[in-house]
């Protein structure tokens, strides 16, 4: 790949840089305001007595992701008690004081670790208002707090990414139906056992507003596709502030400026998108989308917001290439490099 070393941006450069990927450009185009659209409708699912609804279940999937890119699981088999215990075990570990949790620091292009306001998205070019902890699980050597610094904390949130992942895969599964592979054809590509597995759980924590000018300019998380296959983000009822763009809609032969939709949180349900990886290992029919999370406007609640994502992303060594070979084969290591050097100041 020689794209690596082209993308891989400062702060102050990462605005203008021509960068190697069609995503890449089409992000830097999308950082501003633009206008709201709540008239849109983002499809909830239910996954209850999936094994019998397994066809209906994959319809309502398919038409979700080929229509808006974003949809909400209910039903989805995971306990609201291992919900709630992973978010207060995220929520103790950013309660640690700064010192204690520099000692387990991002590693750099691997996903795993902390990091506070690192990430600049090159639609905004500023630094997203948050921190965040990774876990991947091949490269978590000496980054988990013990159990005198975080009691229970590794043991809920190795269970809670396990249970995220497996439904992960179950999602991902009615997308290889509909694709034409075989069922289990996702489930062998984020294979967990394998030392390139690179699905990521992170939780994150986007910083309350001290001051009123703070919203000025600032985003949460800057306007962004993901980067892999399917994300599925957890949040709580009352901290909002996740907008999409469906991509159809982003804009209007250059012209217009992109309308954002708020996606309501409600404990319980899990808010799913596709990502650019699946975008192009489905020849485009699954539609990555667009998304962003604001800052609280005035007359919203104005504290700390807390979600955590899980970011199912093929193992390294697995090759993408769609079914109708639209785009040329590429290795999901080199895919996802080149985003995370996008994303993060050298
Ligand atoms: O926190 C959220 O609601 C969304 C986070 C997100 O889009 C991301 O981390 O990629
Ligand atoms: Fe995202």
């Amino acid at each position: 790949m020689s794209t690596i070393n082209e993308i891989n941006t400062t702060n102050e450069s990462s605005r203008s840089k021509e960068y190697g990927l069609n995503e890449l450009n089409f992000e830097t185009m999308i950082g501003g305001q633009g206008t709201e659209n709540n008239a849109r409708i983002i499809p909830i699912i239910s996954f209850a007595e999936f094994d019998t609804r397994r066809e209906e279940i994959t319809e309502q999937l398919w038409h979700a992701a080929t229509e808006v890119g974003f949809f909400q699981l209910t039903d989805h088999g995971l306990d609201l008690p291992l919900i709630q215990a992973a978010f207060e075990a995220s929520e103790r570990f950013f309660d640690l004081r700064e010192s204690t949790k520099s000692k387990f620091p991002l590693k750099s292009g691997l996903n795993a670790g902390w990091e506070f306001m690192e990430q600049v998205r090159p639609s905004t070019g500023t630094a997203d208002q948050k921190e965040s902890y990774q876990v991947t699980l091949p490269h978590m050597d000496n980054l988990f707090p013990n159990q005198t610094t975080l009691p229970e904390f590794q043991r809920v949130i190795l269970s809670f990414e396990y249970q995220a992942w497996q439904l992960g895969m179950r999602v991902l599964s009615c997308f290889a139906d509909k694709l034409g592979f075989p069922t289990e054809f996702f489930t062998d590509a984020h294979a967990r056992d394998s030392e390139h597995f690179q699905s990521t759980l992170r939780l994150l924590h986007y910083l309350p507003m001290v001051r009123s000018d703070q919203a000025e300019g600032m985003w949460r998380a800057g306007a962004h596709t993901d980067f892999d296959c399917l994300t599925m983000v957890f949040q709580k009822s009352g901290q909002g502030g996740l907008q999409v763009c469906p991509g159809k809609d982003a804009m209007n032969e250059g012209q217009q400026q992109p309308s954002w939709t708020d996606v309501i949180p409600q404990d319980g349900l899990i808010t799913c998108n596709i990502g650019d990886m699946l975008m192009r290992w489905s020849d485009d029919k699954l539609k990555s989308t667009l998304h962003r999370v604001r800052m609280p406007r005035a007359d919203e609640y104005q504290g700390a917001r807390y979600s955590m994502a899980y970011f199912c992303q093929a193992n390294k060594d697995i090759i993408i290439q769609g079914p109708e070979k639209k785009y040329a084969k590429i290795s999901a290591e080199d895919y996802l490099l080149q985003r995370i050097n996008a994303n993060f100041a050298s």
